[in-house]
């Protein structure tokens, strides 16, 4: 039995990762905490899931690390420098392994593999990612990987730079540069958290596009990734796309 604590209990993304620990034969959870709850009863938990928000998740994961817990965070906000950070922190600690993850979505993360398997062979990429207007961070951080992902692919592959003849820009027209990558963000009532990476070539637009209808559709991906944590063979990793063998 896998004893599970969430962080963010009471928001969003935590109370269905409560409903799906609550569900599942081989967890039990022990501890669900939210702002300025104490953190205490998550020594109880083998594993830590936070999502929470980018302001607050470092404290937490170091926390979680400290005490020697596994740690599946879907928290966004994770760049390079937070990355080497944690790393930091598992080095001073020996116990608990760290999964960071922009997207749990299973059609997510294959939307972001074959957006970066294709990218080498497109002049063009940009993207654009769609969500509800309570979203406290842009771009999301699953257009921010993915990015990077199209933008390393490219790099590789000797890709040169999507062609952009502008010269007169009101603020924020062209998007986020990532990586030389144009990300557009959507804020909309309505919707959930949707993608499009819109590749564009020479008489050609490829669209590979994924849409979330619900949270609940991130609780497999979460699930695998509470189940999989302790036995990952680095002590942080980034992205589930290793869990599902691609
Ligand atoms: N990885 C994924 O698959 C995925 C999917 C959806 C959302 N997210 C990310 O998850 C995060 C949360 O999204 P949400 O829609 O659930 O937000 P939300 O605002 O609905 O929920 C966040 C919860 O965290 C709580 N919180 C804030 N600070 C805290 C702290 N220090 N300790 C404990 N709890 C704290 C808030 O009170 C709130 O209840 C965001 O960063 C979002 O981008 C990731
Ligand atoms: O609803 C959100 O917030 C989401 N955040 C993640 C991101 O920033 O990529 C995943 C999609 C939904």
């Amino acid at each position: 039995m896998i004893k599970v604590g969430v962080l963010g209990a009471r928001g969003r993304m935590g109370a269905e990762v409560c409903r799906a620990v609550e569900g599942a034969d081989d967890m039990e959870l022990v501890a669900a905490v939210d702002q300025d709850d104490v953190r205490d009863p998550l020594a109880a938990a083998d594993v830590a899931v936070d999502f929470t928000h980018p302001d607050a998740v470092m404290d937490n994961v170091r926390w979680c690390v400290e005490h020697g817990l596994h740690v599946v965070v879907g928290t966004t906000g994770f760049d390079a420098s937070r990355l080497d950070t944690v790393r930091s922190w598992l080095t001073a600690h020996g116990k608990g392994n760290v999964l960071i993850a922009p997207n749990f979505g299973i059609g997510a993360v294959l939307m972001m593999h074959f957006a970066q398997k294709a990218a080498p062979f497109f002049e063009s990429v940009e993207i654009i990612e769609l969500h509800h207007p309570n979203k406290a961070d842009a771009p999301s951080g699953t257009a921010h990987r993915t990015a990077e992902l199209v933008a390393a692919a490219r790099g590789e592959a000797g890709t040169g730079p999507s062609p952009d003849a502008t010269t007169a820009e009101l603020k924020g027209a062209r998007g986020a540069d990532v990586d030389g990558v144009r990300v557009h963000a959507v804020r909309l009532s309505g919707l959930i958290a949707h993608q499009e990476v819109l590749l564009g070539g020479h008489g050609e637009v490829l669209t590979v596009r994924h849409d979330s209808m619900n949270r609940e559709s991130f609780m497999p991906g979460v699930l695998l990734g509470v189940r999989s944590v302790a036995g990952l063979p680095d002590r942080l990793t980034v992205g589930i796309e290793s869990l599902l063998g691609l």
